[in-house]
């Protein structure tokens, strides 16, 4: 295969969005900017991995402060727009591979109807409390002792279409929770209820003052609606190596070997061993903990540190990459944690797109879907094209 590249690593950085989207008003998010705010929230960002890529230079009229614009950047750079109609994860991820999600997916900001509760409720045999939006930290603090108590489902969506239910892990035992999630996914893949994900979130602790989430959260995505950039590798028999939620995302769809991961460390040990190792094709990891650690918590010095920590680890990421490697770093969508609210917001997301045979990056144009990179990837490895998204594969010399 005559392929530029023969391994594309791509690292979806959960949330960092990098400013407003031209459609920011729709969704009422105007004026948020995910990186923006993080670096002057940091008194700057000490990011010296990405800076040197050109981060700052994706917005030179408004640079990130601490982040200084680079004369010779070392990657290609540009910012892309969703088209999709939500700015959830699956949204993101799916046009990223080249399958827009057009028609938007529910909402239920007065929670669910009666009678998918009722159903629910049948099913467990448990009673559910609260049934409105919610944060699911907030959630736990406020139900979790009364839960420990009367094994209630604690059952909260969001400003995304998400269908969560919180349960204490040596309460609503682990697999007992994945089998409800189950259930109530089954339940909401068709109209009238169309819900993007049923997101298991299990918890452990005492009492309200040291309840804390565990990695065993689960996300139930709607399978695909139709084949990915993802299936397309998969079936031409390159490796796709999924590492985090991306096998949760695609419902395992077009992945060779998925890995789940504890924390956006672990996704960036397992991302390094993996490139230590000779694949061929791709390797597309998510790093959740911005998102839901420090995001929708609102929690913007976190959130920085988070970020400056994942470039720190760019130290083991680069040494390990030949002139056949090619390395996109973006993000799904944008969670300022200086806006208003606790939801995502609607943003541009970076992309940096990096190997060492490049002298030297420079800007691309502005991407007019996130689509074009999985159009991209695809022409790389000569499979078939996704149905939307221009190829930049030429640009990339
Ligand atoms: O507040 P927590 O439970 O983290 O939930 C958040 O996580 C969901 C998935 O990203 C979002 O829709 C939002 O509801
Ligand atoms: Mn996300
Ligand atoms: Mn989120």
């Amino acid at each position: 295969m005559a392929e530029k590249f023969k391994r594309v690593s791509i690292i979806v950085l959960d949330s960092v969005g990098i400013g407003e989207a031209p459609d920011a008003k729709k969704y009422d998010d105007e004026g948020c900017d995910t990186l923006g705010h993080i670096a002057e929230k940091m008194n700057g960002l000490n990011v010296p991995n990405m800076a040197a890529m050109g981060l700052s230079n994706i917005r030179p009229e408004k640079p990130l402060v601490g982040v200084p614009v680079q004369e010779h950047p070392k990657a290609f750079f540009t910012k892309m727009q969703e088209i999709s109609a939500g700015k959830d994860s699956m949204d993101g991820h799916w046009e990223m591979m080249g399958l827009p999600v057009t028609s938007p997916l529910r909402t239920f900001p007065e929670g669910f109807p009666d009678e998918l509760i009722k159903k629910i409720e049948d099913f467990s045999g448990r009673k559910v409390l609260w049934n409105k939006p919610a944060s699911g930290t907030e959630i736990i603090k406020q139900f979790g002792e009364r839960q420990m108590e009367t094994g209630e489902l604690i059952v909260y969506t969001s400003g995304d279409s998400v269908l969560q239910i919180a349960a204490h892990e040596e309460i609503i035992p682990l697999e007992e929770l994945y089998k409800i999630c189950t259930y109530a996914r089954g339940l909401t893949i068709d109209e009238p209820y169309r819900i993007g994900r049923v997101i298991a979130r299990p918890y452990v602790g005492t009492s309200a003052d040291n309840f804390t989430r565990t990695s065993n959260r689960k996300d139930f995505t709607l399978e695909p609606t139709e084949e990915t950039v993802m299936d397309f590798i998969k079936d031409s028999g390159l490796d796709s190596i999924a590492i985090g939620k991306i096998n949760d995302i695609f419902s395992g769809h077009g992945i060779t070997k998925g890995f789940h991961t504890e924390s956006n460390m672990d996704g960036m040990d397992k991302l390094v061993d993996e490139l230590k190792k000779p694949f061929h094709g791709l390797c597309f990891t998510n790093l959740v903990d911005f998102d839901a650690k420090y995001g929708h918590r609102r929690d913007p010095i976190r959130y920085g540190q988070a970020i400056e920590a994942f470039d720190k680890r760019l130290d083991e990421v680069l040494p390990e990459l030949s002139d056949e490697d090619l390395l996109i770093i973006t993000a799904d969508h944008g969670n300022d944690p200086a806006f208003k609210g606790t939801d995502h917001t609607r943003e541009f997301v970076p992309l940096l797109v990096y190997s060492p045979r490049f002298k030297e990056g420079r800007a691309l144009p502005v991407r007019q879907t996130f689509a074009d990179l999985g159009a991209t990837i695809a022409e790389n490895f000569g499979v078939r094209a996704p149905k939307i998204g221009t190829s930049f594969l030429n640009e990339l010399r």
